[in-house]
């Protein structure tokens, strides 16, 4: 297959078979115009594009050759760089959304921007199909651009291409320090130089820069868009027939997203959302009035302990352990740190105040254990994010399954619930 040749024709071959398979089984042809998009769902249609773009991969290696592989690998922060000056500029909202162009004067005057830098921008988008020249000084938007305006995703452009991208440089010399192995400790990597703290990333982004923290609790509304309608809500068939008042407790529930569908989805269930006080007072805010019965939000440090016991309860953690080191997930006594608070693993919390018929739900992705091109690129993309914002990391199934057991003995995998064409997944555990 695509993975393993090395010839041009028989990928070539790969190619047009798939782009006749894919065609027949999406409802419409993929477009570079400014609509909306459209996930792609049938079976066929996803097994042919993911075909598709390890061939095209292999295709860009072969034919590019290995100076321009590396040397695009090395400078590929410029394609960032671009898109932080397209996010700082707003380029996006000063574009018609119909499609329509805008010259570049006009741009510039309603930017603040000079010309000449909204060009140098536009030509490292437009490469990407990310805005699209349509005469020479004349800007219009392409389905690319257009995604910018999705609640959401500008706030995860924001996260991404401000506080990661400054941080990311310091890695090196934060690893450096300890022989390139990670500290247990999720407050001393690059995150805390890039900002000169003591604090880990939620600590620092909810106390001492607040829009830093709203931007990124609002991203985290978009960061599963990416990865298609693999969500609690559509796979996780048991909530369907749980008993009704079930509860379903959302650890690091962010503003209620998730909380939110599944009450929509499910009205056997009462949510409760736990964060940090202000993600809570925000989430409080915006939390719809019919849902005011069945959902409620709750301030607790997961660190500090699990106040919901009970039989049946849900336990429910959408990118939460990724966040965190080993210790801070899975440590069944109290990690001291520099503050002198006492505090514990978020596994070993939550185990201690469960019965058998209740359930943990760790909604991650689940790293593959094999490399190479048909790996996913964004799990591979978010394990260096969790090392740079936060020393947490992506797992594999043997070590999702290791950290639950040295969290409580008893923990044990019960389910996984896979996506098929990426690393998604729910882990159900339970007590044994
Ligand atoms: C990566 S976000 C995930 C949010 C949400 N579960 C989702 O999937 O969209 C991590 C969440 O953990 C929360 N959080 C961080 N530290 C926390 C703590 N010590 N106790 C409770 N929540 C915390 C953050 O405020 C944030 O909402």
């Amino acid at each position: 297959m695509a993975a393993k040749t090395e010839d041009l024709t028989e990928l070539s071959n790969i190619i047009s078979t798939n782009v006749k398979n894919y065609l027949s089984h999406v409802p419409t042809p993929p477009t570079l115009r400014p609509t909306p998009p459209v996930p792609v769902t049938d079976e066929v249609a996803a097994e042919a594009r993911e075909q598709l773009l390890l061939a095209c991969r292999r295709v860009i290696s072969l034919v590019g050759g290995p100076i321009e592989t590396v040397m695009g690998m090395s400078a590929a922060f410029h394609q960032t760089t671009a898109m932080k000056l397209a996010y700082d500029m707003k380029l996006a909202h000063n574009v018609p959304l119909d499609g329509s162009p805008i010259a570049l004067g006009e741009l510039a005057a309603k930017t603040g921007a000079s010309e000449e830098t909204i060009v140098r921008v536009m030509r490292a988008l437009t490469l990407q199909d990310v805005f699209v020249e349509t005469a020479p000084g004349y800007f219009a938007h392409t389905s690319g651009s257009a995604v910018i305006g999705i609640p959401g995703i500008e706030a995860l452009i924001g996260h991404w291409t401000d506080e990661s991208f400054a941080s990311a440089p310091h890695i090196s010399d934060a690893l450096r320090e300890n022989n390139f192995q990670p500290p247990e400790d999720s407050r001393k990597l690059a995150f805390n130089r890039a900002f000169d703290t003591n604090k880990n990333f939620f600590e620092y982004a909810y106390t001492e820069d607040k829009p830093m923290g709203a931007r990124f609790s609002q991203a985290m509304t978009a960061a599963g868009t990416a990865r298609g309608p693999y969500n609690l809500v559509a796979v996780y068939e048991p909530l369907r027939a749980a008993p009704k008042g079930t509860t379903l407790v959302d650890i690091g529930g962010g503003i209620g997203h998730v909380a939110i569908a599944a009450a929509q989805k499910f009205p056997n269930l009462n949510c409760v959302v736990q964060d940090i006080g202000m993600v809570v007072s925000e989430g409080r805010d915006g939390l719809p009035e019919e849902l005011k019965d069945r959902v409620e939000f709750q301030e607790n440090d997961f660190f500090k302990g699990q106040p919901i016991g009970g039989p049946g309860v849900y336990y429910y953690l959408r990118h939460i352990l990724h966040d965190h080191p080993d210790p801070w997930v899975s440590l069944s006594r109290p990690i001291s740190w520099e503050k002198g608070d006492s505090l514990g693993g978020i596994l070993s919390h939550i185990a201690s105040v469960m019965d058998s018929s209740s359930r943990i739900l760790i909604d991650e992705d689940i790293m593959n254990e094999h490399m190479g091109p048909e790996g996913n690129k964004m799990t591979i993309t978010l394990d260096f994010q969790m090392l740079v914002m936060c020393n947490g990391k992506e797992r594999t199934e043997a070590q999702w399954a290791a950290l639950l057991k040295s969290a409580d003995e008893r923990l044990v995998i019960e389910k996984v619930w896979r996506a098929k064409r990426n690393d998604s997944g729910i882990i159900e555990a339970r007590l044994a």
